[in-house]
Parts: structure tokens; C-alpha cells; sequence
């Protein structure tokens, strides 16, 4: 290795080209910032934490499709302008598995630092000098060698600088790569006893929630979960400026005026709040060479454009075993139940439950505490799931996910010895739903249902089981 040149020179070969927020990459996959009138408290937010207010270390986490990376990408270009205070940003990506690759992560961090301090230039370019094996060292050696040493070595006074790193969901730990939680906690705990200010993001994973709220070194995290956050009417801003773009550049007439407000507002409430349901619907309604005003109506008459992502997410969840099981049931409960009711229900765990509802936190709330409902985060989940024409292999066969819950229902009521008691909620949902869900079986030529019929006409209440037999 030759030493001519700067540090920056040095490193160049050895960076992640593609990983920052103004690589090309990024560009090519539509990485965009915040839409000006949409996101403005939760940025203002942020941009109050960046300039010092509160713990160095703030993760930003919601489900799919929410918005996060474009919060992430909002906050790194303010803070790479003025004041420049961008240490480093890096964009985990699902697509690009080149991102994972963790041995040019430290170098790409030190080359973006070099650029914004380049007072640092001098010791980052000694430090390799010194031993350039230091690329192959472990990545805590190479924060500091060529982080934390370079920085302790200059004399002017450092500002405090902003690291943001997105997609912690999206980096893969497969073929051997160091677990997640070494990067995370290496860099909570080498970085933040220098001026540095670290911003995570990613999907709600129990996984990164663990590594967060487990850390051993007492560094306070300040979680900004993204669901608090009422999006509606940034959805409503975000959806007007793009189709009145959209009527701008297709000459789209002014009266009648297009699109109608009230169409907004069902495409608002078709979304809930989802921006990658908004910004998927503009671009199917912009398309170049297309009539826009049909494909709005189009648009407002289907289902709606969240199916890749639920099928992203589903893909990877049903590695659980027991996933499609407990996902079935759910999808065909007659209404919610709490976590802890349904773990009655199905005579299991809590924990079981949230082990196998573990890879579908993005598209599902799961709640910490027993007593809270599950349910998805968005209401067309279950349409999905029930269509197959839609889900493909993730269909959920009615007959199979009736069928389970009647069981369960009847093994319930059979099993409750405090005859027709409503104390448990669990049961109490058995009474009372067990007809609903054999209705659909009435064709199933098993032949135990008829005696289960008989036996629970004799014990349940009469009024739910005439309502639907
Ligand atoms: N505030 C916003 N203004 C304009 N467009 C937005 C905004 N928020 C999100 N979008 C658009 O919505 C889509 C989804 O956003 P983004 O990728 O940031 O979501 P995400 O929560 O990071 O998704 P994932 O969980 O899949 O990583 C993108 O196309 C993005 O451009």
C-alpha cells in the first residue's frame, strides 16, 4: 500500500461507495427527503435532539412503510449543510446486500469524519501508516484507531456531530457477519464519550428493542417511536402536492377541479397513515402515459397498494413455525383479543406468542403488556390475507383458520367446569363466537361437528347461536 495522498485518498478504496445519503444508490432508489408540510413536529423534534437536547443516542423506530428512512435522510441533509455537522450516515438496505458488509463500515466512517473535520486527516493517514492491517482489524480496534485516536489527537474544538444510521432491520447477519448487536453497542459505547450524536432507525423488531433496552453500559436512549405520531394529515399534504403536480404536468383541466378533496380524504383513510401506501398510489396515478384521472378512480375503487410490503414482511416471519398458526387465528378472530386473551384462547404462553409473532412486528402491533390488543396496522392486512389471488402463498384458508378456532372454542367450553361464567375473557370469547366461526364449516362433511353443534345448543346462549346458524 502506498501512503501518498491524503487519508481520504488512502481510504477511498476501501469505503462503501453506496451507503451514504447522497450516494447514487440512494438516488436510484428514490431515497427522498420529507415533503415540505408533512413530518414537521417529529423533525422539529429530532432537529432539537441534534442541536444537543437530550440523551446522545435516539432511536427512531415504526413499521413498515411508515416513513423512517425518509426521516433519516431528512435529518442527514440538514445536518451535512449549515451547520455541517454530519459525522457520518450510513443506509442499511434489504436490496443492496453490499451494505451489510461491515468491513468497510469504519472505513467509510472515518472518510466521511475526514471530509467534515479535515483537521483529521493528518492522524486518520498515520494511523494507517503506522499499520495498514488496521482495514482487517475487528471493527472495535478500527473505531479506535482511526475514530476515537484522530479525534483525541486534534487540538481545535470539536462540535458536536450527528451519525445517522438507518435500517438496522435491513443489515443481514447471514454467512457469519458480526451479530447487529456488536455494531450498535460498540458504537453506543466507543462514540458517545466523544462529541458525537448518534441517530438510529429501523422497523420495530423485538430483536433491536432487546439490543436498545439491554445495553450494559447505561448510555440513556431516547426511543421515538413513529406510530405516536399523527400522519393523516401529512398523508392528506403529501397526496395534494404530488396529484397537483400530477394535473400540472399532464394538463389535467381546473374544473371540475381534479382531484376532489373528498377523494383525497377516502384515499387518506385508505391508507392510514402509511406513506408507502401514498407514495405508491402518486406514482401509479403519475405514471407517464397513462389517463391519471381514470387511475384514480381505479385507485379508489381497488384495494389498496400495500401487498409487496406485506409480503416482504411475511416471507421472513413465517420462518416461525408456529407463525401461520397464530397469524390465522388472528386474521380470523371475530374481534380483537388482548395478547393475554389469546394466549388463553389457544392455551399457550405469552411468550409463545410473541415469539411467533416475532418477524411480523412491522406489519402487526404487538404489545409489551398482556393486556393490550393485537392487531395490524393496517386494516387491509386481513383482506390480503383472505384473498388469495393477492397474498399467493400467504393465503389464509378460511375453512382451515374457522375450523382451528371452533375447536378451540369448544375445547373451551367443554373444558369450563364454572358453567357459562364470562370471567375470562378467553372463554367468554369461545361462548359466544364458537357459532360464528363453524358457519363457514357447515359444508365440512367432518362428522363431529354436528355433535358438537348439539352439545353446545344445549350449553351456550340461544339468541348468538340462531343469529348465525
Ligand atoms: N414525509 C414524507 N414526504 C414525502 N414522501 C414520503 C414521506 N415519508 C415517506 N415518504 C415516501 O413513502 C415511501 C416509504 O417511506 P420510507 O422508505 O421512508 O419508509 P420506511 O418506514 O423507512 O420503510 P421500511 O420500513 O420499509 O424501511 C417512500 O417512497 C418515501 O419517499
Amino acid at each position: 500500500m502506498t501512503f501518498l495522498g491524503s487519508a481520504l485518498d488512502i481510504l477511498e478504496p476501501h469505503i462503501n461507495k453506496n451507503a451514504s445519503y447522497n450516494s447514487s444508490e440512494r438516488e436510484q432508489e428514490g431515497a427522498s427527503i420529507c415533503q415540505p408540510g408533512t413530518r414537521e413536529r417529529i423533525l422539529t423534534k429530532i432537529q432539537r435532539w441534534t442541536a444537543g437536547e437530550g440523551p446522545p443516542v435516539l432511536w427512531l423506530y415504526g413499521p413498515a412503510g411508515t416513513g423512517k428512512s425518509t426521516i433519516a435522510q431528512t435529518i442527514a441533509e440538514q445536518c451535512d449543510k449549515d451547520p455541517k455537522n454530519l459525522a457520518f450516515s450510513y443506509f442499511f438496505s434489504r436490496r443492496n446486500a453490499n451494505r451489510s458488509d461491515l468491513t468497510k463500515f469504519i472505513p467509510t466512517f472515518a472518510y466521511q469524519l475526514v471530509r467534515t473535520v479535515p483537521s483529521l486527516d493528518t492522524s486518520v493517514r498515520k494511523a494507517i501508516k503506522s499499520d495498514p492491517a488496521i482495514l482487517n482489524w475487528r471493527l472495535e480496534d478500527q473505531v479506535r484507531a482511526l475514530i476515537v485516536e484522530p479525534l483525541k489527537a486534534v487540538t481545535e474544538q470539536m462540535p458536536s456531530m450527528v451519525v445517522v444510521i438507518d435500517g438496522l432491520d435491513e443489515y443481514s447477519e447471514d454467512d457469519g457477519k458480526c451479530p447487529l448487536k456488536y455494531l450498535v453497542s460498540i458504537l453506543i459505547r466507543v462514540l458517545t464519550g466523544l462529541p458525537f450524536r448518534i441517530f438510529f432507525a429501523s422497523r420495530p423488531e423485538r430483536y433491536i428493542d432487546v439490543i436498545f433496552k439491554y445495553q450494559q453500559h447505561n448510555v440513556k436512549t431516547m426511543e421515538i417511536p413513529l406510530s405516536d405520531w399523527e400522519t393523516k394529515g401529512d398523508v392528506f399534504n403529501y397526496l395534494w402536492t404530488e396529484l397537483s403536480e400530477v394535473r400540472r404536468v399532464k394538463g389535467i383541466p381546473n374544473s371540475p377541479w381534479w382531484p376532489l378533496k373528498d377523494d383525497l380524504n377516502s384515499l387518506v383513510e385508505k391508507s392510514e397513515g402509511i406513506f408507502i401506501y401514498a407514495s405508491t398510489l402518486a406514482k401509479f396515478v403519475g405514471a407517464r402515459n397513462c389517463n391519471s384521472i381514470q387511475r384514480l378512480q381505479k385507485a379508489l375503487e381497488s384495494h389498496n397498494g400495500l401487498d409487496s410490503l406485506f409480503k416482504q414482511v411475511l416471507d421472513s416471519a413465517k420462518e416461525h413455525e408456529d407463525f401461520q398458526f397464530v397469524m390465522g387465528i388472528i386474521m380470523f378472530l371475530r374481534q380483537s383479543l388482548s395478547l393475554g386473551e389469546l394466549a388463553q384462547f389457544l392455551d399457550r404462553k405469552p411468550y409463545d406468542l410473541r415469539s411467533a409473532l416475532e418477524g411480523s412486528m412491522s406489519i402487526l402491533f404487538i404489545p409489551e403488556e398482556d393486556n393490550i390488543e393485537i392487531r395490524p396496522y393496517h386494516a387491509s392486512l386481513q383482506d390480503f390475507s383472505r384473498d388469495s389471488d393477492r397474498s399467493g402463498y400467504h393465503f389464509l384458508d378460511p375453512a382451515t383458520n374457522h375450523k382451528a378456532l371452533f375447536n378451540k372454542s369448544t375445547e373451551l367450553i367443554l373444558k369450563d367446569t364454572d358453567f357459562l361464567t364470562e370471567s375470562d375473557l378467553s372463554v367468554s370469547y369461545a361462548y359466544y363466537n364458537w357459532c360464528y366461526h363453524l358457519c363457514p364449516l357447515i359444508n365440512d362433511n367432518d362428522t363431529s361437528y354436528p355433535i358438537y353443534l348439539s352439545l353446545l345448543f344445549l350449553i351456550t346462549d340461544y339468541d348468538t347461536c340462531f343469529q348465525y346458524v
